[in-house]
Parts: structure tokens; sequence; C-alpha cells
């Protein structure tokens, strides 16, 4: 483990940095924390004693910075020069450059340094630093530096050139945060005294949360469960028992990490690890409430490695990326959408590594859990196994057993849409499609504690109980109330839907055939089809560990199809509103639409379940409904109707936007080929995430209130916003954010990229490219006019659209969109289109 951070993330062989890179001047300004502050950044700190004592005498008051001075000069320059003296054999061509050759030392005082043509770098004192930047910028104390905080917003640093003599400020939130960002890294990797590029402190704020994103908070979200590490990663933050205790629980399919955990637990008795048994049925309702007095961890995929010294078998914990600094377990749908960035990122080793985990999750469990905890054992979540195993597979398929690894992704996902999404009580036979409706009893115990006060308490009060004897009275069956069953019914239903939680959904969940639910089971028809018959032959043999009993043996992909198109023909009939232009759910009881407006109705365009007239009328009519400052809202103000003490804002509701929508929603765009569309919508997203990141210390959430424009990641629904609790630093960002920011950056072109590294908002940006185009065309026409004088031909419009013609290759995907329709045509499957390997 190399992260600096509770000893929790794992940092895993990653692609993105050549392991040659030599350690000197040459180090890269923008190389990750690990190597910048960890294994590089030694040789750089310091500097031979004696070109040190070249330096100049003290500053004098005359200096022009006088009121600001974190530290004596004289302080300064006697713990640097301890430092340096300490070091004497170490050798910095940087600070030997500040006083040999190169900058030539001045014999003045103290001064600001001026800008040459070399970077420029900063030698820090980092604790003394720290402290003098926290104390004169973070007025409200919350150890982030804001554009809340009333500050100077500027602090003079010593330049590494004149061995921290000459002084250069620092000004603004952007460059004063990053500085604090920096500094509580380089302490954190227990550097005391670091040479500091101002590349990092300037960075375009795009290059850098991309850049973070891939180097800092992918390995910071990254965990595996096993005996290393079995000790931090079963505690659970939502434990609510009197003894919280590490705890894994392992099903009976897997006898050989059972022994395994056994062993771990026996040689470390200190741990107090509790290993169990799972029941055979581990989805029953009653034995998982009777799990709640004992929650644990739910045993994942394991590999092989060496035998211990004295011959017993030894696994490792695959590797996966969690949705949030906070937790411990591997996620359903957050698995895939982080997927998406981390394709882009190249870590493809550890999405293959999480569909394998999903591929033990049904195999032993039944099913993709809403997370491998006790208390999810009967609720799964939105199931994109096929899509992730696919683009997973398009990135592998290069290595010998790519083929049998999604051979394995497509046996699961069989398993999982015949036993979980295709079987009661999710299965409505009378309409024909799926509901999100998992087991399970009593209330659910990893909610916020206070979630159901206003729904229980009457309850308590009726039957004389106080809450918590009424809790689990109610649980365990000693009183009947059957309305709080239908609620928590739905209340369950909500949560598997992974919409937890919204007035779409409240207390009518579990009776709504989703658009959400029944494009991904669209999705997940067309992609077994297709891949049955591409790559095995169409016909795929079931093993007996895969197979669900009434299902046949030999899977080909015309069964697959059939389905398929009866779904769509179903969702065209029961959920499509051809005036409204938009998709909505379908109440299985009521028999009719819901009318709720939610930016889900894009799902049936991701799925490609929409024809191209149904997703030019979404364009038309549903997306303006939803096209708001940040990108794609949940859902309209009018469907979540008013707000207020009685009725609390739902966290997927307006005015809320989350990282899963709107990459559906840029995926079906370009899919049905509205990409300039998809671009505008990922310009929203990408600039509201920057903006937030560049005036709230590097600030990544779970999500967002699209709506806001100045603190847009100020959210106070349900549990508030996690990602936004940090002391200096952000170092994980979350899961689903990073992959949409990353992919994002796929999507819009370079004109949009160099402008939303400007801060440019998306109207600033389409007036400034409006009056480009503008003046271009004027300049074309006056130049058009001027041939045509002297050719005696009018041919104007030809040049004004040849000169529109844009050069790049992201300009010319843009320009087609705009001008060509020969791209708007429905594509199917991976490998096809841009929108594929999008
Ligand atoms: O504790 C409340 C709920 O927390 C989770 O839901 C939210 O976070 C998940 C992880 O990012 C995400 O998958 C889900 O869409 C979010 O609403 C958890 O999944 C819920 O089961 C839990 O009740």
């Amino acid at each position: 483990m190399s992260s600096p951070k509770a000893g929790l993330p794992i940092h895993t062989t990653t692609t993105s940095k050549p392991s040659t890179r030599r350690v000197s001047l040459e180090l890269d300004p923008y190389a990750s924390p690990a190597e910048y502050y960890g294994k590089s950044h030694g040789p750089r700190k310091v500097a031979k004693s004696r070109t040190y004592s070249a330096v100049s005498p003290p500053a004098s008051p005359r200096s022009p910075h006088p009121p600001y001075d974190p530290q004596p000069y004289n302080k300064r320059h006697s713990s640097a020069s301890r430092v340096l003296t300490k070091h004497s054999e170490q050798h910095d061509p940087a600070l030997d450059q500040a006083h040999v050759g190169g900058y030539k030392v001045s014999g003045r005082r103290s001064s600001h340094d001026a800008q040459g043509n070399a970077p420029r770098r900063f030698l820090i004192n980092v604790e003394q630093t720290l402290m003098d930047l926290l104390a004169r910028e973070d007025t409200d104390h919350n150890i982030q530096i804001t554009i809340e905080d009333s500050g100077p917003k500027t602090i003079p640093l010593g330049t590494a050139a004149s061995g921290g003599y000459r002084r250069f400020d620092v000004r603004g939130t952007y460059m004063l945060s990053n500085l604090l960002q920096e500094l509580t890294l380089a302490k954190k990797y227990g550097r005391k005294q670091i040479v500091l590029d101002e590349a990092r402190l300037n960075e375009n704020p795009v290059n850098r949360m991309a850049r973070l994103i891939k180097d800092q908070f992918w390995p910071n979200l990254t965990r595996r469960i096993d005996g290393s590490n079995i000790f931090q990663v079963a505690k659970d933050p939502k434990d609510w028992t009197k003894d919280p205790r590490p705890r894994i629980y392992v099903p009976r399919g897997a006898p050989e990490q059972y022994e395994y955990y056994k062993r771990v637990a026996a040689e470390h008795p200190d741990m107090r690890l509790d290993v169990q048994w799972l029941a055979e049925d581990p989805g029953n309702d009653e034995y998982v409430r009777d799990l709640n007095a004992a929650p644990g961890l739910l045993a994942i995929e394991m590999e092989r490695i060496e035998d211990t010294h004295d011959g017993k078998p030894n696994f490792r914990g695959l590797p996966f990326v969690v949705p949030g600094g906070r937790f411990n377990e591997l996620y359903g749908w957050d698995s895939y959408m982080e997927t998406l960035g981390l394709l882009v990122n190249g870590r493809e080793d550890l999405c293959e590594a999480m569909v394998r985990h999903f591929c033990f999750c049904i195999r032993h469990y039944g099913k993709i859990l809403n997370a491998n905890r006790s208390y999810y054992l009967c609720r799964s979540q939105p199931p994109f196994l096929t899509d992730m195993a696919l683009r997973v597979y398009d990135h592998i398929k290069h290595k010998p057993d790519s083929l049998e690894f999604l051979r394995r992704a497509l046996l699961a996902a069989i398993k999982d849409y015949y036993s979980t999404w295709m079987s009661h009580p999710r299965y409505d036979p009378v309409s024909g499609l799926s509901r999100y409706v998992p087991g399970g009893l009593g209330v659910p115990p990893e909610t916020e504690a206070t979630h159901f006060v206003h729904i229980l308490t009457p309850y308590a009060k009726k039957h004389n109980m106080t809450f918590n004897e009424f809790v689990d009275a109610y649980n365990y069956g000693h009183v009947f109330e059957p309305d709080l069953d239908q609620y928590f019914l739905h209340d369950r239903s909500v949560r598997e839907s992974g919409h937890d939680t919204s007035y779409r959904l409240e207390k009518v969940s579990a009776h709504l055939a989703t658009v959400d639910l029944n494009s991904l089971l669209y999705k997940i028809e067309c992609d077994i089809g297709r891949t049955i018959r591409a790559f095995f032959g169409d016909s795929l043999t079931i093993p007996p560990e895969w197979h669900v009993k009434g299902h046949s043996t030999i899977e080909t992909s015309s069964n697959w199809d059939r389905r398929a198109t009866k779904r769509r023909k179903i969702m065209e009939k029961l959920m499509w509103d051809e005036e409204k232009g938009m998709f909505f759910d379908y109440n299985t009881v009521k028999k009719e639409q819901t009318g709720y407006e939610s930016a889900t109705t894009f799902w049936a365009m991701w799925a490609g379940a929409a024809t191209p007239k149904q997703a030019n009328m979404m364009v038309q009519k549903a997306l303006p409904k939803l096209e708001v400052h940040g990108g794609l809202v949940s859902g309209s103000e009018e469907s979540r109707g008013p707000v207020g003490i009685n009725r609390p804002n739902r966290q997927w509701d307006y005015p809320f936007g989350w990282a899963p929508q709107q990459i559906l929603a840029w995926t079906s765009l370009i899919r049905y080929g509205f990409e300039e569309e998809a671009q505008r919508l990922a310009y929203r997203w990408i600039y509201m995430c920057t903006k937030a990141f560049v005036d709230f210390n590097g600030v990544v959430v779970e999500k967002y209130d699209v709506t806001r424009q100045i603190d847009p990641h100020k959210v106070t629904a349900e549990y508030g916003n996690q990602g936004s609790d940090f002391k200096g630093v952000a170092t994980e960002g979350f899961g689903w954010v990073n992959a949409s920011y990353v992919y994002g950056l796929q999507i819009v072109n370079a004109h949009m990229k160099r402008a939303l590294g400007a801060v440019t908002t998306w109207d600033t940006f389409k007036k400034m490219t409006e009056a480009a185009d503008a003046e271009e065309a004027a300049d074309v026409l006056k130049k058009a006019n001027e041939h045509d004088k002297s050719v005696g031909k009018v041919h104007v419009a030809e040049h004004v659209r040849y000169t529109a013609l844009p050069h790049s290759h992201e300009d010319q995907v843009a320009h087609k969109a705009m001008h060509g329709s020969e791209e708007r045509k429905e594509h199917h499957g991976p490998g096809e289109t841009k929108a594929a390997h999008l």
C-alpha cells in the first residue's frame, strides 16, 4: 500500500506512468503525489550547504511585501540550512543552478522574483507555510480555501531559484487552494521541505481535475478484500450494533475462502475477525433480517497466489473501486459508471476484476448486490453487466483468456436475467415488463437514523412504545402494520432502483415498470443475442452452475432477439407518450403511466429501444424540460411538486443532477446522431464540476444542484453530499463523478476543452462561438465579394460553408452533427460507432 491515507486504498499496478522516469529536475511537474512527494521528491528538496551560503542578507523593511512574512528570514535561513547541511551529500541541480550558474543571485536584499523564462519553482517549508496559509486565507476555518474565504488572497513564496530568498506572489482562490492541497499532500508523505513547481498551482483546472482523477482519485478509491486488510475494510461506518467488529460471510460454494479467512482469524486473534458460513439460500427474507444483528461483509472474488510458507493455499482479493472514500464495499451500478471512466484512464485491470466480482456475486448470491454487505443480500441495483463486460472485453480482447472472460460474464448475465429480473416478484406477467421488487423485511437498517422518523413516530405512539422498541417489534413481526409493510416494500424498491430517494418512486416504486429498468433489460437482451451470435457461433452451452431451472441448457440468439423486440413493443405501447415526446414509468397495478417527467426517459435511447423518430421527439420535447445550467436535472420541477417542511426534497429529484444520468444521456444522444446536444450537455456538466473544483478547493462530490451557478456542490437533501467534507485536499472525489468527467472530456471538442479550461460558461462559449462564426462568415463574404468582383461570379454560400468547416477531428465530429444527417441512424453493438466506444 503506497497511500498515506488510513491504509485502506490499494495501489495496484497502473499503466498511467512509465516506471523509467528519471529522478531529477526532469521530474514531471504533474507527476502523481505518490511520485512527486513520495518516490521522487527527496533529491529535489536539498542542495549543498556551500551553495546556500551564497544567499543574500536578510530582507529589509523596504521589501515589496513587508506586511506578510510567514517566517522571519533568519529563521527561514537557518531551518533551510539545517536541512541542507544534513543532506549535503545530496545534490539538486535546481538549486545549483540558482546559486552557481543559470540564475545569478543578486547581492541586494530579498525581493520579489522577476519572471524569467525558466519554469518557476518554490522552495517551501511545508509545515510553516501550511500554518501561515491557513491562518491567513482560511477565514471560515474549514481547512479549505474557497471563494467564501475573505483573506487577502495572496501569499508570497520564496523561489527555489533564489534558495527561497526572492519571493513571488501566489494569488487568487484557485492557486491558493492548490497550494493548500499540495502542502497537505506533501505533509501526508512526510515532507518537511519541498521544491514545488508553480505549474502545479496554476495548472489548467480541467487538466488538473482529470489528472487527479487518474493518478490519485482512482487509486485512493481502490480496495480489495483479503487477510491483509480485512480488519480495516470489514469496518462499516453504517454499523448500528453495540459491538462493531470485522465480520465476513462466506458462501457455501467458496469453501477455500472460508478456510482462508478462518486461518487469518486464527493467526490474528487481536483482529476479532468473525468468519461465518452463509446459509445455502442466502436470499431468504427472515434470514437476512436476522443477520442484521451481526452485519458483515460478503466474500467476493479472490485469486490464488503462491502457497504460504507452510504449504497452505493462499489468496488475494481482486481489486475493485468503491463509490466514495467512506465506502469499503463493492457497489452495483456505481461500478459500471466507474468503469466508463476507468477505461478512459487505461485501468481495464480494475474493470475486469469488477466484472469477475459480479460473476461471483451472481453465482453465489443470485444477483449483483446493491453492495456486498449482509444487509443487501435481498437487493440488487440497476443491471449493466453485459454492457460493462463488452466494453471491458473490447479493451482486453488481445489477451488469451479474454473470450473466456466474456463467456463467463454472459453466463452470469443470463442467470441474473432469468432468476432476478424475469422471475417473481420483479417480473410482471400481465404487462410483460419488470419492476424493482427486492425482498426484505422491516426497516432498511443501513439508512440514516433520521430518515424514517416522520413515518414511524406515529406508529410508535399508537403502540405506546419508544421509537426503537417499535422498530424492533415491527421488524420481528410482533406488531402488524400492513400500511407500513407497503411503505417499506416501495422503499426497498426505491433503493434497488439506485434512485434513492425520489418522489417519482416513493410509495409506489414496487408497482412501477420503470423506463430505466426496462431499457436496461432491453439492452441486456440485445447484447446477449448479439454476443452469442458474434462470439459463440450462435450456440452457448449453459453449464450446470449457471443453469436456471426451467430454461434451456443451450442459448441461441433468436430467443434473445425476440425478447428484445417484444419488450420494445410493450415499452412503446405502455410507456411512450407521443404528445409529450417522452417515455414514462408504467404503473402495473393501476395500469397507467405515471406522467412523472424524469431524465430516465433518455435511457430508452441509451439502450437503443427508442425509434429514431421517438429519439428526435425526445430531443425536441423532453430535453428542453430537463436541460438546465449544469446539464441534465433528474426530473422536472413540476413533476416533483412543492417541497417544504412536511415534504422535504429528495436527492434524486429536481434540482439535483447525478453523473449516471448525464453519462447515459450523452451516450444516448450520440447513439442517435445528436452529437451537438451531447456536447452541449457534457459541456454544461463539466463546466459545473470544474467551477466547483476551482472555487471550492478541488471539491468533487456525489451529486450536484445543477440549477445552482455558484456552489452547485452544496446539497442539503437527505444525507448531504459525499465528498465535500475533507480537510485540505480532496483525495478521492466521487467514483461516478470522476468517471463522468474523464468520459465527458471524450465528448466535448478541442475548442470546448479550451473554453472549459478557462472556466467559461456554456452561454458565453456559445456567444463567443457564434460571434467568431459571424466574424468569419463576414470575412469570407468580404473576400468572396472581392473575388467575385474579380471573376464576375457569386458563390458566397459555398465559401461560407467551406470556411466554416472545422479542422480538428473533434471539430469534424461536431460539424457533422451540426450539418450532416448521414450519421443520424441507429447503431447497435460495440465497435460500430463512436457511440459504441463511448
Ligand atoms: O444509505 C443510504 C443509501 O446509500 C446508498 O445509496 C446511494 O449511494 C450509492 C453509492 O453511491 C448509490 O449507488 C445510490 O444510487 C445512492 O442513492 C445505498 O446504495 C442505498 O442502498 C442506501 O440505502
